[in-house]
This record gives C-alpha cells, sequence and structure tokens, in this order.
C-alpha cells in the first residue's frame, strides 16, 4: 500500500516453506564464502556498500517515503544513520578477535571469534531500510549471512540494501530478502539451519518468536515495544525540554518504539510548558511527505489510523482532556484525499491509570502527567511492564545522573530524545526485549567464541 494515497503500489508474493528454504540454503552457500574472508576484506566490502547507500540516499529515502509515509525530510535521517551503521561494523570487523591464554608447562590456549551462520532478521514497518541495516550490518561484519523478511506493509526498500550488498561485492545470496507475513516468519524461525532470529516487533509477535526459536535452541534478539516516560523538571531549559517532547512523540507520525509518550512535567511549570508543546504541535506541517517542508505525513494504513483513533475516543471517556488534534485529517490536496492522515494530538490530565498512558499507541499522540517529587516521579515513571526508553530534561547534573540511574529503560536520554548515535547500544528492559542492536557490544550477539586448549607436553592421563 501506499500510505499516502490509500492506494496498492506494489504486490509481492509471500515466501512459502519452499522460497524459505531455497533462501536459506543459498545463505548458506555464500556464508561457506564469506566466514573465510579476512575482517579486512569484509570491511572494504561494507565500507562500499556504504557508499553506495550514502550516493543513492535521495532515491532510498523517497521510496521509503512512499513505502512508509513518513516524511521524506526524516527518511533522509534514516539513510544516514543506514550507512553509518555499515560503515561502523566495517570499522570494527578487522579490529574482531580473540584471545590467547598462556597455560602450565608451555601449554596454551586461544579463543577464536566465530559467525554464527545464517541469522535471520524480521522486521517492523516503522523503520523499513534502518532495521535493515542495523541487523544486516553487525551481521556481516562479523562473517554470517542473512535472511531478512521486511514487513508486508513496507517491502520494498530492503529490496534496495540486498541490490547494494550485492553491487559492493557480498557473495550472492548473503544477504537475502523472503517477502511475507506472520507464516513465512514461522518458517524462517523454524529452519534448521537458521542460527539466530533477531526481531523488531510488538511484544505479542516477540513472544511467538522466542517460542519457536527455543524448539531448535537458538538464541534470539528482540527489538520491542515500549512505553517510555519523558521527565520534565521545573529546572529545565523549557525551550529545550518543549523541542525534547516533540522529538520524543511526534517522529514518523508517533510510530516509534523508544517514544516517550508519558510525558511527566513537574507541577511549577505544567501550564508553560502545555501551553508551548501545544502551540508547536499545531504547527506540525501535514501533507504530501515527499514535499520538503512537510514534517508529518499519513499513518501505516486504515486500520492502524482507526486503532489510533480509538485510543484517543477511549482517552476522553476515560477524563483526559484532548488539548489538540487527534482527528481525522483531510489535506487541502485533492490527490491524498484517500491518504491516512491524522492531526497530531496533546492529551493532558491524564492519570496513570488510564488506557493512553498504560498502553503503546503508536501513533502521535503525546499524554501529559504532572509530578510533584523526584521520588515520586521515578516510581510512577518504573510502573510499567515496558522498559525500552526514558529521558530527563533538567539543568541539575547530580539529579539527571541520578534520576537516569534508577530508570528502568534500556536507552535513557539526558537534555535531548531519539537522537541514535550508532556507536551506542540499543535495546530495551523489562518486556521491551533484550540483546542489543548497535555499538561494539552488537558484535557479541552476531558471533560465539570457540576455546582452543593446546598441550605443548604430554597427555597426563588420569587412567
Ligand atoms: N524496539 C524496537 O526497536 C522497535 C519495536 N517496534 C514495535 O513493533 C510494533 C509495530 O510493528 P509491527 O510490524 O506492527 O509488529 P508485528 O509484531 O506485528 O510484526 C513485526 C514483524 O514480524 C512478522 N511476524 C508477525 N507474526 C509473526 C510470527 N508469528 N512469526 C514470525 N514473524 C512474524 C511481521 O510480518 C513483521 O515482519 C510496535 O509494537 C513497536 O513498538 C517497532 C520498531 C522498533
Ligand atoms: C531512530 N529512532 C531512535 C527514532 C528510532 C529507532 C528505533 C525504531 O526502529 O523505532
Amino acid at each position: 500500500f501506499i500510505p499516502i494515497l490509500g492506494r496498492v503500489i506494489a504486490t509481492f508474493l509471500c515466501s512459502g516453506e519452499k522460497e524459505v528454504d531455497l533462501a536459506v540454503q543459498s545463505a548458506k552457500a555464500a556464508f561457506k564464502i564469506w566466514r573465510k574472508k579476512s575482517g579486512m576484506e569484509r570491511s572494504r566490502i561494507l565500507l562500499e556498500a556504504a557508499r553506495i547507500i550514502r550516493e543513492r540516499k535521495d532515491e532510498i529515502a523517497t521510496v521509503e517515503t512512499i513505502n512508509n509515509g513518513k516524511s521524506v525530510f526524516e527518511a533522509r535521517l534514516d539513510i544516514d544513520t543506514s550507512w553509518q551503521c555499515l560503515e561502523y561494523y566495517a570499522g570494527l570487523a578487522a579490529s574482531m578477535g580473540g584471545e590467547h591464554v598462556q597455560l602450565p608447562g608451555g601449554s596454551f590456549g586461544y579463543t577464536r571469534r566465530e559467525p554464527l551462520g545464517v541469522c535471520v532478521g524480521i522486521g517492523a514497518w516503522n523503520y523499513p531500510f534502518q532495521i535493515a541495516s542495523w541487523k544486516s550490518a553487525p551481521a556481516l561484519a562479523c562473517g554470517n549471512a542473512m535472511v531478512f523478511k521486511p514487513s508486508p506493509f513496507t517491502p520494498v526498500s530492503t529490496l534496495l540494501l540486498a541490490e547494494i550488498y550485492t553491487e559492493a561485492g557480498v557473495p550472492p545470496g548473503l544477504f537475502n530478502v523472503v517477502q511475507g507475513g506472520a507464516a513465512t516468519g514461522q518458517f524462517l524461525c523454524q529452519h534448521r539451519d537458521v542460527a539466530k532470529v533477531s526481531f523488531t516487533g510488538s511484544v505479542p509477535t516477540g513472544k511467538k518468536i522466542m517460542e519457536l526459536a527455543s524448539k531448535g535452541v537458538k538464541p534470539v534478539t528482540l527489538e520491542l515495544g515500549g512505553k517510555s516516560p519523558l521527565i520534565i523538571f521545573s529546572d529545565c531549559d523549557i525551550e529545550n525540554a518543549v523541542r525534547g517532547a516533540m522529538m520524543a512523540n511526534f517522529l514518523t507520525q508517533g510510530e516509534v518504539c523508544c517514544n516517550g509518550t508519558r510525558v511527566f512535567v513537574q507541577r511549577e511549570i505544567l501550564d508553560k510548558f502545555t501551553e508551548e508543546v501545544v502551540k508547536q504541535t499545531k504547527k506540525i506541517k501535514i501533507g504530501d511527505p515527499l514535499e520538503e517542508d512537510t514534517r508529518m505525513g499519513p499513518l501505516i494504513n486504515r486500520s492502524h489510523l482507526q486503532h489510533v483513533l480509538g485510543f484517543i475516543e477511549q482517552a476522553k471517556n476515560e477524563g483526559a482532556k484532548v488539548l489538540c488534534g487527534g482527528d481525522l485529517c483531510v489535506p487541502e490536496d485533492p490527490k491524498l484525499k484517500d491518504g491516512y492522515y491524522m492531526t497530531p494530538c496533546v492529551l493532558g490530565n491524564c492519570k496513570d491509570g488510564m488506557t493512553c498512558v498504560k498502553e503503546e499507541i503508536f501513533g502521535p499522540v503525546m499524554s501529559i502527567l504532572s509530578f510533584d517529587t523526584e521520588a515520586e516521579v521515578l516510581e510512577r515513571a518504573n510502573d510499567t511492564n515496558f522498559g525500552l526508553a526514558a529521558g530527563v530534561f533538567t539543568r541539575d547534573i547530580q539529579r539527571a545522573h541520578r534520576v537516569v540511574a534508577e530508570l528502568q529503560a534500556g536507552v535513557c536520554y539526558i537534555n535531548n530524545y531519539n537522537v541514535s548515535p550508532v556507536e551506542l547500544p540499543f535495546g530495551g528492559y523489562k518486556m521491551s526485549g533484550f540483546g542489543r542492536e548497535n555499538g561494539r557490544v552488537t558484535i557479541e550477539y552476531y558471533s560465539q567464541l570457540k576455546t582452543i586448549c593446546v598441550e605443548m607436553g604430554d597427555v597426563e592421563s588420569v587412567f
């Protein structure tokens, strides 16, 4: 579907068990070649792929926008973090290795850091190209092959990544794309030649994937949903805090797993902060996401749009106040009349027990809550099963570090939100998942250690 126009642009056949097997077998064949390459050789190819992505950035961003609906301005930023991720792991590829350990009598041991084999990546629809890059770059840098399944809502841009890897010189089949939904995903997770599954998506699907993978004792990385807190203390720089709250809620039409959708504001500045956030939210330019100055496009599809609007209706019934937006929106441009648009929404008078505060909405809906003390807000911020991200705005440096040390979240921001440097690990606590993407640590999730024990003397047998 094309969310801007509400029309179908491309159809794909779903891969069945046979096609999944073919993809895994071709990845397996490519793995045999790739695993033998030195880190420097892999690095050079990944750098070339990064260069091509950079060169084709505008074209990829346009495809991403047509497929997902996010503004092209934002899509370009996604493509930037994609090639940066390839560059980062290209940089690490050559220095991956094991260690040497001296043992008694001249004997010694060493470890080899080895790839896992054929890894599977399964992606969500909100950051299609970025998710495929964040999974494949560390996988390939470590010497693995990958079969990737994008969300059936956004099947197109991942194919460009496959094209680019091939052009950069990876062996054919090393990065394979299969199309389809749940059934195709299940075939992948169950396949006996698959060594690992890295998944980005919802909590219910994450649980199913973990269950399937457990049958084959395959390790999994799960990047799941969130309902992250953003805590604004009265001693903050309010202008920055407002900008932070906008970043935390309205990127990609609010369809972002790590969004800080529970905005806790200290009572002294509640009115001032709210007034400014509402003012800025009303200014967001909604429209054709391919236009340069658009900052919010349509949601991913009609049923998701209805789902998000349903949360707003429920919030009203539970006593929240709609301070702006939250309505279906038909942009002036007649060609967009069937697009899945809504106006970004700020909800005031929110209470901890409300559905809009407890559940992930995955749309442009910010819930504002007030608080009085640090101890109280920490207790309330952590009172959730999710734990992906959290943010704090304050000018008090000690308070900032004290608060993030107590927050139960895998990614914490101080005086900013939703920036994503690829040098830093990204991933969740609690039901937001486990394992990490990006950063040095992700090497551990795409490789295994082999220990080699070398005897320099005679065997001293116990028998
Ligand atoms: N933590 C993170 O990095 C991110 C998390 N998300 C989460 O993803 C959700 C939205 O994305 P959706 O695509 O709607 O999630 P989803 O869970 O419905 O689907 C994600 C992917 O899993 C596949 N899938 C569905 N059922 C499957 C099964 N039984 N076995 C194997 N594969 C299966 C889908 O086809 C799709 O490719 C939100 O909850 C959001 O929070 C989204 C982006 C990033
Ligand atoms: C880029 N960023 C931080 C806004 C979101 C990345 C995670 C996701 O795929 O939702």
